[in-house]
């Protein structure tokens, strides 16, 4: 179990990236879902502990991952959202070198576990291949397959599958799937679909805070009833947003279909079975409604 307590960062320009983020986050997968901006990034890098939050605390079991951030990172696989450096050497002889820094000094053993790790990730037929030549999902597997290294007990993914065509997105997250029930996994996103596919537990995170937290079955019963759904003209959108609490809207077919909320059915609408992104976006309404500046 991992437990965030009154958690919040203030960058040296003045950002309140988090605001007081409390949560506690079960084995399996964990779904962090928010905006560009929403502070997933900040809060990620606190809990692999390479950043100090200015206050709140955090343990993973008997761990106090602020004061004892070696012992976590022992336990830690991280991906973040941009490696910055992609080297020139074989996927293999990196996964292999990286062995050796998590601490697996005995070179049978740690073949071994590169050879596992390689076959895990679908990367065993270009092992020889430089990583800087990987494509962008190659890319991402390679980043699981580090991460993975000594069985991490806690895991960070953040922002995964941006960027990926919907393909890569599907074997990257059956890789995720499959990484076993027994550890915690924190899945860092905007997409919803990856949430909603994935994860029995999620939170809501915009403007630094969690806005919502649950089983995303859950969330989407919450808004039973109260979601509807008309189809308009593209020109239409503007009036419909000043008359409504418009949740969403998307385009179908040259028209827009617009998903608003409400708790009685609108003129002209028609009662439709939410899902997660009507939840996440009347979230993100909601949290721009409370605080418009911060939330924009
Ligand atoms: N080093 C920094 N100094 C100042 N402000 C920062 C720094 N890093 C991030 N921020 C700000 O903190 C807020 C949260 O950023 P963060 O990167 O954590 O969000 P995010 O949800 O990961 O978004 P994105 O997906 O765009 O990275 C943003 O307003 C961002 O501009």
């Amino acid at each position: 179990m991992l437990e965030l307590s009154g958690v919040s960062h203030v960058y040296p320009n003045g950002t309140r990236a988090l605001d007081d983020v409390t949560l506690s986050i079960p084995k399996g997968m964990f779904g962090l879902l928010g905006p560009n901006g929403a502070g997933k990034s900040t809060l990620m890098r606190t809990i692999a502990g390479l950043q100090a939050p200015t206050a709140g605390s955090i343990r993973f079991g008997d761990i106090d991952v602020l004061a004892e951030p070696d012992r976590l990172r022992r336990t830690l696989g991280y991906l973040p959202q941009d490696f910055g450096v992609y080297p020139r050497i074989s996927a293999q002889a990196m996964l292999d070198h990286m062995a050796v820094l998590k601490g697996i000094g005995d070179a049978k053993e740690r073949r071994g576990v590169v050879e596992h790790l390689l076959n895990q990730t679908n990367l065993w037929s270009v092992r020889g291949k430089a990583i800087a030549g990987f494509s962008g999902g190659m890319r991402q597997r390679f980043g699981i397959a580090q991460a993975l290294i000594g069985d991490p007990e806690l895991i960070i993914v953040d922002e995964p599958t941006a960027g990926l065509d919907p393909e890569e997105r599907n074997r990257f997250l059956n890789l995720l799937a499959g990484i076993g029930e027994n550890v915690v996994v924190i899945l860092s996103t905007h997409i919803v679909e990856d949430v909603a596919d994935l994860c029995p537990r999620m939170a809501v995170l915009a403007a630094g805070r969690v806005q919502l937290e649950g089983a995303p079955r859950e969330l989407i019963r919450s808004t039973a009833g109260r979601v509807w759904q008309r189809t308009i003209p593209h020109t239409q959108l503007p009036d419909m947003q000043a008359a409504h609490e418009v949740i969403s809207h998307r385009f179908f077919a040259g028209e827009i279909v617009v998903h608003v909320l409400a708790d009685e059915r609108p003129e002209g609408f028609d009662p439709v079975v939410g899902g997660l992104e009507d939840v996440y976006f009347a979230t993100l309404a909601e949290t721009r409604r409370a605080a418009p500046a911060q939330a924009a």
